[in-house]
């Protein structure tokens, strides 16, 4: 058997058309277009990417573009100054500061001074909270990108043995409260679990994301399983693997999301949703 690929690329892609529409709507109706502020500190190679697929892909469906580069050096408090300010802005509806800053900055300091109605990242912990209360508002954009790619599927969720690899507050922890609120029964893995290959290979579904290039093996892998792979690793080759090995898991797996091609570009996709939802909850407030 082999696996029926999710085409993150594709879902995404979907995604971003159903956001156009509704902006090219409200601007044929006069309205302003939603705003983001992409922050970004240091020139960190990997970060720019990021930031100018994020810019790219804000232009793309018609959102206006507020991005910011500070150096390397810029210290916490201007940084802090200018969320403050981004904060106020009439026009800007989502902010986001890529991780990882500059060790100088604490990053929790960043996070928490985001606005919530304007923390389209997910990550302030009013955010988080409400994920875990099941009343999500932004939800953070990779696990909830991921519930996207989940739904493409078809696949019901309620009543599934779900496997989540990694318990980070950006990915693992958001990812287990999402499956948790879509009914699933989760079990959360790390570096301290005892027996990751038994408790993969339980795994109905499975969401892996710890930054390990191929860390879980095809063979692991419960036949049938949907695997959710987050990881995206560089190689010394040049190659882009994600944290399971991809050739040996498609063998057993009933769908797979590759890398690159998954879950990036859905994660994405999910952040303009986010900008359009903190639009709407704005505007509805003013
Ligand atoms: N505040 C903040 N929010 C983030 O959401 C955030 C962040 N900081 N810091 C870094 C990570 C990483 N991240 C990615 C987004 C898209 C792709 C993506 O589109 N990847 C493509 C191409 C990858 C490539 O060619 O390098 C793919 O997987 O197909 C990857 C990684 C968002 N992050």
């Amino acid at each position: 058997m082999s696996a029926k690929i999710i085409d993150g690329k594709a879902v995404a892609a979907k995604v971003r058309g159903t956001i156009r529409k509704t902006v090219d709507q409200l601007v044929a109706q006069g309205k302003r277009r939603p705003g983001l502020a992409v922050v970004l500190v240091g020139e960190d190679p990997a970060s720019q990417v990021y930031v100018r697929n994020k810019k790219k892909a804000c232009l793309e469906v018609g959102f206006a573009d507020f991005s910011y580069e500070l150096p390397a050096d810029a210290s916490e408090k201007e940084v802090l100054a200018l969320i403050d300010q981004l904060n106020e802005h009439a026009e800007v509806d989502g902010i986001l500061v890529q991780l990882p800053v500059p060790d100088h900055i604490d990053p929790n300091k960043i996070i928490e001074r985001i606005h919530p109605s304007k923390d389209v990242d997910g990550f302030h912990p009013y955010n988080m909270g409400r994920l875990a209360t099941r009343n999500p508002q932004l939800a953070p954009c990779t696990p909830h990108g991921v519930m996207t790619l989940l739904a493409e599927t078809g696949e019901p969720i309620r009543g599934k043995n779900a496997v989540v690899v990694g318990a980070s507050n950006i990915v693992g922890v958001p990812m287990a409260l999402e499956l948790l609120n879509a009914r699933a029964t989760v079990t959360v893995c790390h570096s301290a679990t005892q027996d990751l290959p038994g408790k993969v290979g339980e795994a109905e579904i499975l969401v892996v994301g710890v930054g390990i290039p191929e860390m879980v093996k095809g063979e692991w892998i419960k036949p049938g399983a949907i695997v959710i792979d987050v990881g995206i690793n560089r190689l010394d080759d040049g190659r882009l693997v994600g944290d399971v090995e991809f050739e040996t898991a498609r063998e057993r797996a009933g769908w797979i999301t590759p890398v690159p091609g998954g879950v990036g570009p859905m994660t994405i996709a999910t952040l303009l949703e986010n900008t359009l939802t903190a639009y709407k909850l704005r505007e509805a407030m003013e």
